[in-house]
């Protein structure tokens, strides 16, 4: 079972404009969806839809909070959630011609004793995987992070930005930063497949089995115990990019779950991140039909 744990969940909003957005203007459209997010919510989402046993837990409160819950109930995803007295945070992503906007709000404060119950929670959850993604709502210290990984005997794929990857200090399974994460976390230059490759690679030094980096449209670099592989982006036409690198990740994790290889993993990653681009939002209730794609996604065995 993976457990995802989404310590700021949100709201995304995802609002689209045919023109470019311009001040001092009111800008009006009828294309608007609205759906339960954040990254860890956004993983169970895929994987359920993938066909693994997944359990969305982190904190909700207020109206947010609810319409996230009652999304979920809808999707049948399971969900174990801290009630937080507090609003969980609406993400708006504006789509316009000239670009995609991405403003997301800070999230509501969380305390110790919040952070006590959300360890518990994982540890009654006892799951195989543990998924961590997604900002820190303000009060939750970095160290909670490792206390979960810590917290029992599963392994831990995070994805909680490209500055937190070198300061964790538990050993994980799994990171899945995207391009200027990855340059960040290792000061390195990201331009290339081969520079991503060089990144992904000093970054497992820091405690990870797998660096599974994501690069938009150039696609995704996968590096682990066995090498380093790189699949190119599948061509489609793209609606949004909100939570592909969450599809990116999700494919992968579905995939080891199913005990399909590193490289069929990968592929699965690939489709998963390919179809959620080209839909709106996260919405992920044809999310299944990947399974038996038979799309092809070419992998490239780098060393
Ligand atoms: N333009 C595109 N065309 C096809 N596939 C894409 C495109 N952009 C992204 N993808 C797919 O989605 C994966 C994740 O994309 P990206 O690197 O943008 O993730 P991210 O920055 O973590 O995204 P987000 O934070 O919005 O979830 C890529 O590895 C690729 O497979
Ligand atoms: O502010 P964070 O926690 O870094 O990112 C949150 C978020 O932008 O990431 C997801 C896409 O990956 C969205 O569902 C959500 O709104």
């Amino acid at each position: 079972m993976i457990l995802t744990v989404t310590p700021n969940p949100a709201v995304d909003h995802t609002i689209r404009f045919d023109e470019p957005l311009t001040t001092d203007v009111v800008h009006r459209t009828d294309d608007a969806v609205f759906t339960a997010g954040g990254k860890g919510i956004n993983v169970a989402k895929y994987t359920s839809a993938l066909g693994v046993d997944a359990t969305a837990s982190g904190f909700l409160g207020g109206h947010f909070g609810r319409l996230i819950q009652d999304r979920l109930d809808a999707a049948d995803v399971a969900a174990d959630f801290v009630p937080i007295d507090t609003n969980t945070r609406l993400n708006t992503t504006v789509v316009a011609s000239d670009g995609e906007y991405k403003l997301n709000h800070n999230g509501p404060h969380i305390d110790a004793d919040e952070v006590d119950q959300l360890v518990s929670t994982v540890r009654a959850n006892d799951p195989e995987t543990l998924h961590i993604g997604g900002s820190l709502p303000p009060g939750m210290p970095l160290s909670a992070i490792d206390r979960l990984a810590d917290a029992g005997d599963w392994r831990t794929a995070i994805d909680t930005g490209g500055e937190t990857l070198t300061k964790l200090e538990a050993d994980y399974f799994i990171c899945k930063p995207n391009e200027s994460e990855l340059a960040d976390a290792t000061g390195r230059s990201v331009e290339t497949v081969d520079e991503a490759i060089e990144a992904a690679e000093a970054l497992r030094e820091y405690g990870y089995e797998y660096v599974l980096a994501s690069l938009g449209g150039d696609g995704a670099v996968l590096v682990g115990p066995d090498g380093a592989f790189s699949a190119p982006a599948l061509d489609v036409e793209v609606v949004d990019t909100v939570g592909a690198g969450d599809a990116l990740l999700s494919g992968f994790l579905a995939g080891r779950g199913r005990e399909m290889s590193d490289v069929d993993s990968l592929r699965l990653g690939v489709r998963t991140a390919a179809h959620i681009v080209s839909v709106a939002g996260t919405h992920s209730s044809d999310l299944g039909q990947v399974l038996s794609s038979d799309v092809p996604v070419e992998i490239l065995a780098e060393h």
